[in-house]
């Protein structure tokens, strides 16, 4: 009997601040000896060779929204976490909504943890809901073991899951403050977004451009300071999701210095699209915040090369394609959310990596170091150490493709990255020493 089940060989293995060539034994699910030095001598029932391979700790995808139960013909967690491990995704948290019913108390919990028990081929924890019907919920749900809370300042685009007015937003932050968890927050001002809609559909003014124009950066500037107010007066830790900007960045970065317990994520869209690519692309590539100009794009990489960028998380927020389409032209009038699930490490490889110059390190932080620690899982996750989860991804850098619609996993197939060619490309997944994607 061999001591491993597992032996990754030769692989170069990377992780938040180191990059060297290596052995990696697994054993029941566990890493339980790396070398750097000498090969692993012991032989395993089964072996990697990953002679000029990658290998990363796997990613974490803090930011997913797989609508099981009760929206499964949008996504679900069997097709939703296929997608995911096929892009290097070994744990990803699901977002309260858009399930029906969503994630805001004990029974709706339990009725999605059900499903992605017995679904998941990867590891999984679901944040809880925060609205305006629930702050005495939060406790149950803090109990049954919700990674952290989410919150709208604007409108969700689901009608069982309200936005948070202020005083919902102020009281919950208390409360979440009590149980020691955590706030993540869609930061927009509804007052600036709907005020701006209203006036741009009357004008009739409906194109991609004036979607974008509707909800300016400073909606997204004026809901971040808001709620950094109520994290300072609460003391509640704090989470900006889906950052569109750095001038957001820049928000939480002050924060940060002021002593507020403050973390941000942006997502790969925002990295790589643009406004123009949105008025191209049409419907596949809204969502809210939405794309910025290419100017953004590139501050956005500035602060991401800084080490300002705490999360990537894909928002893949996915729905059937009637649902994208923009009737008589309006694009105010399709689901916002960009399907992603797949692809956040190909475009952080591409246009970070290979473009940009951005260190493989840095981007081990971003996808699952950081978000491994912010969210109290480190160093069972998130990290390449003896004794963390057998949870791997191994990647061809140099391997250049193409992105197909065949090649998706997720429930309806369509994406704004189909035709683009990528360089680097995950081959195999492990989850707790067992793999569950293979290339091809
Ligand atoms: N209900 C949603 O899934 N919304 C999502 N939609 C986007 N981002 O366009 C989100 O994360 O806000
Ligand atoms: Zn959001
Ligand atoms: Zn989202």
């Amino acid at each position: 009997m061999s001591d491993y089940d597992l032996i990754i060989r030769n692989g170069i293995i990377v992780t938040s601040d180191n990059c060297f060539k290596g052995d990696i034994g697994i054993k029941e699910g566990k890493i339980i000896e790396i070398t750097a030095q000498a090969p692993i001598k012991d032989k395993a029932e089964k072996e990697i060779d990953a002679v000029g391979y990658h290998i990363l700790p796997g990613l974490i995808d803090t930011h997913v929204h797989l609508n099981e139960p009760g929206r499964t013909e949008w996504e679900g967690f069997s097709t939703g976490s296929k997608s995911l491990a096929a892009g290097g995704v070994t744990t990803f948290f699901d977002m309260p909504l858009n399930s029906n019913p969503p994630t805001i108390n004990k029974v709706g919990f339990e009725l999605k943890q059900e499903q992605a028990h017995m679904k998941s081929v990867t590891d999984y924890r679901l944040w809880g809901g925060l609205v305006p019907e629930n702050v005495s919920n939060l406790e149950e749900l803090h109990h049954c073991g919700v990674i952290g809370f989410k919150a709208f300042m604007s409108p969700s685009g689901i009608d069982e899951f309200h936005h948070s007015d202020d005083v919902t937003l102020f009281k919950g932050m208390n409360e979440i403050a009590r149980l020691g968890s955590i706030l993540a927050v869609h930061a927009e001002s509804t007052v600036i977004t709907d005020q701006l809609a209203c006036q741009k559909q009357n004008e009739g003014k409906v194109s991609a451009k004036d979607f974008c124009e509707s909800r300016p950066i400073i909606s997204e500037l004026e809901a971040v300071r808001r709620v950094l107010s109520y994290a300072e007066a609460t003391g509640c830790k704090l989470h900006i999701v889906h950052a569109s900007s750095s001038k957001v960045v820049k928000l939480v970065t002050e924060a940060k210095q002021r002593g507020i317990d403050v973390s941000v994520e942006t997502c790969p869209h925002y990295l790589s699209l643009t406004v123009e690519d949105f008025t191209e692309l049409g419907p596949i590539a809204k969502c809210a915040p939405p794309l910025r100009d290419t100017e953004e794009v590139e501050f956005l990489w500035a602060a991401f090369a800084n080490g300002e960028i705490d999360v990537i998380g894909s928002d893949h927020s996915p729905a059937p394609p009637n649902m994208k389409q923009a009737l008589n032209g309006n694009l105010f009038r399709a689901w916002g959310g960009i399907s992603g699930a797949q692809s956040t490490l190909s475009v952080l490889l591409e246009e970070g990596y290979w473009k940009r110059n951005i260190p493989l390190q840095r981007i081990v932080q971003t996808v699952s170091t950081n978000p491994a620690k912010r969210f109290g899982l480190f160093p069972t996750k998130g990290s390449i150490s003896v004794g963390s989860d057998a949870d791997l991804a191994i990647i061809h850098l140099n391997q250049r493709f193409t992105l197909k619609k065949e090649d998706l996993f997720y429930r309806h197939p369509h994406s704004p990255y189909i035709g683009k060619v990528f360089r680097g490309k995950n081959v195999t997944t492990i989850v707790k020493g067992s793999i569950v994607f293979t290339d091809g």
